[in-house]
């Protein structure tokens, strides 16, 4: 199943309970929340008690990707304050096993993100126990680049590993899609794909109906 899962790093913050019933309305399945630290990343973002107060306007689910320093302090933090996917870095943690136990004990989603420098190899050990392999397609921190072409291949590698050994692990990609170049991920196998400046740009319903066309054009 192809999954939309919008980026609200590129909403309006002062209507933001507003943009998201507009992309939950449009069809989007998933809603991307990106947790930016100043350390891991450069940018600071926003925590808990922004993803506790648009959990009270949205029963979407809520993708969560933690670009933050040793994320297995915050796990339940982010479980109680409304996550249902919580994404977090291989290259952020020391023991990954560790994490994804944490996070699915706490009945929720676990992720694995990687940045474009991480051998895709580098995730294989924790496979089997992943919800969601997140295959990020620009450098994390910051919305609006363009799309790193080498990306493809990374991802045609991950869902060869995933289809090599049964598994169900979702593929996301992350950064730079829009509806002119979403084919090219989805050809190469990613099922989730985010999208921030592509959908909170101009007419928000308008740009998700558009991807979704696009996904259904893939489909055909
Ligand atoms: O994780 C991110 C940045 O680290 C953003 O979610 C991502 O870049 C999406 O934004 P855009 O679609 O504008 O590229």
């Amino acid at each position: 199943m192809l999954i939309l899962s919008p980026s609200i790093l590129a909403a309006d913050f002062s209507v933001l309970g507003k943009q998201i019933k507009e992309v939950q309305e449009a069809g989007a399945q998933y809603l991307h929340v990106d947790v930016m630290d100043g350390s891991f990343v450069p940018s600071i973002s926003f925590g808990m008690p922004l993803i506790s107060s648009i959990r009270g306007t949205s029963d979407i689910i809520f993708d969560v990707h933690l670009m933050i320093a040793s994320p297995e302090r915050y796990i339940e933090e982010f479980a109680k304050c409304g996550a249902d996917i919580i994404t977090f870095h291989l290259e952020a943690v020391r023991d990954p096993g560790v994490v994804i136990d944490k996070i699915h004990a706490l009945g929720k989603k676990a992720g694995i993100s990687i940045k474009p420098a991480t051998p895709i190899e580098a995730v294989l050990p924790y496979l089997g126990e992943l919800d969601m392999l997140l295959v990020m397609t620009v450098e994390p921190g910051f919305g609006g680049q363009a799309y790193i072409p080498e990306s493809t291949e990374r991802i045609r590698q991950a869902r060869k590993f995933v289809e090599e050994r049964g598994l169900s692990t979702d593929i996301q990609v992350d950064g730079g899609i829009t509806a002119d170049n979403v084919h090219v991920v989805l050809e190469a196998g990613a099922n989730v794909i985010v999208a921030g400046s592509a959908i909170f740009r101009g007419d928000i319903g308008q740009n998700v109906k558009d991807m979704l066309k696009s996904f259904e054009a893939f489909q055909k």
